[in-house]
């Protein structure tokens, strides 16, 4: 019988701790096959997943006798809470863990964007020297803006100001008295997309979030801003995004996540965007935080399925 079944990539050696003790079927494009998952996971207790996998409606269903689901991430959208708190079926997520691929995928787009050098290979090789045309911005003095500032977006605070950044954030739910504010500048939504160089969004998708960054967000950014989701896809309006760019009222973006993953019809509005990068949801994903996300998410899981958590 199958203890453990894991629906994603996850790392191997975190895989052989957990297959050491206990039986583990794991296929990491089960995701994509919610009917396997929902026979497979019939009778086991615990359940590991990524973001792609959607722990709800069938598959919840089907696991009759779920304990325990262990997410290597943190966001925790694709997972059925209340059901899983009413049934009383614990949720682990990897909090912390990825935080620094998280941080460091910020700070390395917005350096990309403001130099505005990288893009130039084409003309390049078709004996072209743009020299003058690619002056661009140091990130220097230039000003952060978080939009939200929990844990990842106060390290990626810390990370700018170690850069000479200065820092502002918004985030209605951390108290004015809060100690994070000591290292960033607690200002109204309207006021951090208007000020700042750098805007970097990062909060979780809530009804309250959805469509959050809209064609009126957009219209208070400075025209040479830099924009960045590594968040949640849905929060951030991609249509008016790309009017943006095009219209040159936005100096780049850096998207990583998005409102449908993959994103299928949806790609062609990106096609020919300039100033645009586009990752497939890997801001979080380094061989590092695999490691630490899968190391903490097994001791976790093996914790509950022993009574231990
Ligand atoms: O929620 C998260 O931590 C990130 O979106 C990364 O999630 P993933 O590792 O499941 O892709």
């Amino acid at each position: 019988m199958t203890d453990i079944v894991i629906t994603e990539f996850m790392d191997e050696a975190a895989v052989a701790m957990l297959s050491a003790r206990y039986s583990v079927h794991h296929d990491p494009d089960l995701f994509g096959k919610p009917d396997e998952l929902a026979k497979l996971v019939a009778d086991v207790p615990a359940l590991i997943v990524r973001n792609q996998t959607q722990v709800r409606g069938d598959v919840l269903a089907a696991a009759k006798k779920l304990k325990v689901v262990g997410r290597l991430g943190v966001g925790l959208d694709n997972i059925d809470m209340e059901t899983c708190d009413a049934r009383g079926i614990k949720v682990f997520p990897a909090t912390g863990a990825n935080s620094l691929s998280v941080v460091e995928y910020v700070i390395g787009s917005a350096m990309m964007l403001l130099r505005g050098a990288y893009f130039a290979n084409a003309a390049m090789v078709a004996g072209e020297f743009p020299k003058t045309k690619l002056i661009g911005r140091e990130i220097a003095g230039k000003r952060l803006g978080l939009v939200g500032f929990g844990a990842i977006a106060r390290d990626t605070a810390a990370h700018g100001r170690l850069l000479g950044m200065t820092v502002a954030a918004y985030d209605p739910y951390v108290p004015a008295d809060h100690p994070a504010w000591a290292s960033a500048e607690r200002l109204e939504l309207d006021a951090v997309l208007s000020t700042s160089d750098v805007i970097s969004i990062h909060l979780p998708l809530t009804p309250e979030t959805k469509g959050l960054i809209g064609k009126d967000a957009f219209a208070r950014m400075k025209p040479d801003a830099i924009l960045i989701n590594a968040a949640r896809g849905g929060i951030m309006d991609e249509a008016a995004l790309v009017g943006a760019l095009k219209a040159g009222k936005l100096g780049g973006a850096a998207i990583d996540v998005f409102a449908e993953e993959p994103l299928r019809g949806a790609g062609k509005l990106f096609a020919d965007v300039p100033n645009l990068i586009l990752t497939p949801h890997i801001a979080g994903n380094t061989v590092e935080s695999n490691g630490r996300v899968s190391g903490l998410v097994a001791e976790r899981v093996m914790a509950a399925l022993e009574g231990r958590a």
